[in-house]
C-alpha cells in the first residue's frame, strides 16, 4: 500500500526526481543519455586528471572485498574491492562538494563517497541500487535515511577493454571515461522504485577500472551500526 499514510516520503521521491532531472537539463557539460523509461545523465569532465588520479591512489591503499546486502547465492555476483573514502583527506571532501553541486540535492541525503575497484574479470551484475521492502535490511535502511533515490557514479579512469556500465532494460551503456559522472534516477516519476534503473558493471576484460559511488537517500543519512 503506497500512499501518503504508509509512504509519507513518496512525494518527496517524486519531487527530487523531477527537480534534479530539470537541473540537469539546464547546466553546461551536462547531456541527457536517450533511454528506454530511464532519467540519466552524463556530466563530462566533472573531475580533473590530478582529482581522479588521487583517489584512485586512496582506493588501492583501502580496498577490500565488495559487500552486498543480500546475500547472493552466486559468488560470481559483485566481485570487485571497494572503500568507504575518508574525509579526513583532502580531495575526498573536493569530490564529493562537486558531486552534491552538480546535483543540487541536499548534501545531508548524500552517503559519503565510496570507491569500487575491477581488476580484469571482476564484474557486478545486474541490480537495483534502491532497498527492497521484506528484506532482513529494510529496517536497518529506514533508521539510516531510508531509500535511494539518486545515483551518481564517477569513472577515474579509462578502461582498456570492457566495464562499461549497463542498463540492460532502458538500453544504454555507457564506456568509462576519466572524471565523467554518470547520474540516474532509482525512482520513477511517481517516486516508486524503477525496474528500468537495472544495471551492471561489466567484466573489466584487460587493464583495470576504478570507480566512485554516491548514494542519495529520501532523507538525511545517518549511517547506524549494521
Ligand atoms: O561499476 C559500475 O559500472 C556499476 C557500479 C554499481 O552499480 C554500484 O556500485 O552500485
Ligand atoms: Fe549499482
Amino acid at each position: 500500500m503506497n500512499n501518503v499514510v504508509s509512504d509519507p516520503y513518496a512525494l518527496y521521491r517524486m519531487q527530487i526526481g523531477a527537480w534534479v532531472k530539470e537541473r540537469m537539463k539546464r547546466t553546461p557539460n551536462v547531456l541527457q543519455i536517450p533511454a528506454k523509461g530511464l532519467d540519466i545523465f552524463v556530466a563530462r569532465d566533472l573531475l580533473t586528471r590530478d582529482e581522479c588520479e588521487q583517489v584512485m591512489a586512496l582506493i588501492d591503499k583501502d580496498r577490500v572485498p565488495s559487500g552486498l546486502l543480500s546475500p547472493s547465492g552466486d559468488p560470481e555476483f559483485r566481485t570487485s574491492e571497494s572503500c568507504h573514502l575518508r574525509m579526513t583527506d583532502r580531495v575526498n571532501i573536493v569530490v564529493q562538494d562537486k558531486i552534491n553541486h552538480l546535483t543540487g540535492i541536499q548534501p545531508a541525503h548524500g552517503e559519503t563517497i565510496q570507491g569500487q575497484r575491477y581488476a580484469p574479470g571482476q564484474q557486478f551484475k545486474p541490480h537495483n541500487d534502491y532497498f527492497h521492502p521484506n528484506t532482513d535490511y529494510w529496517e536497518s535502511m529506514q533508521r539510516s535515511g531510508g531509500q535511494r533515490t539518486w545515483t551518481a557514479m564517477v569513472f577515474l579512469n579509462d578502461v582498456e577493454a570492457g566495464g562499461q556500465t549497463w542498463f540492460p532494460d532502458a538500453n544504454v551503456r555507457v564506456t568509462p571515461r576519466q572524471g565523467n559522472l554518470l547520474l540516474w534516477n532509482n525512482m520513477d516519476e511517481y517516486g516508486q522504485p524503477n525496474p528500468y534503473s537495472l544495471h551492471s558493471g561489466m567484466p573489466v576484460e584487460a587493464g583495470v577500472k576504478y570507480v566512485i559511488t554516491k548514494w542519495y537517500r529520501e532523507r538525511p543519512w545517518t549511517p547506524v551500526p549494521a
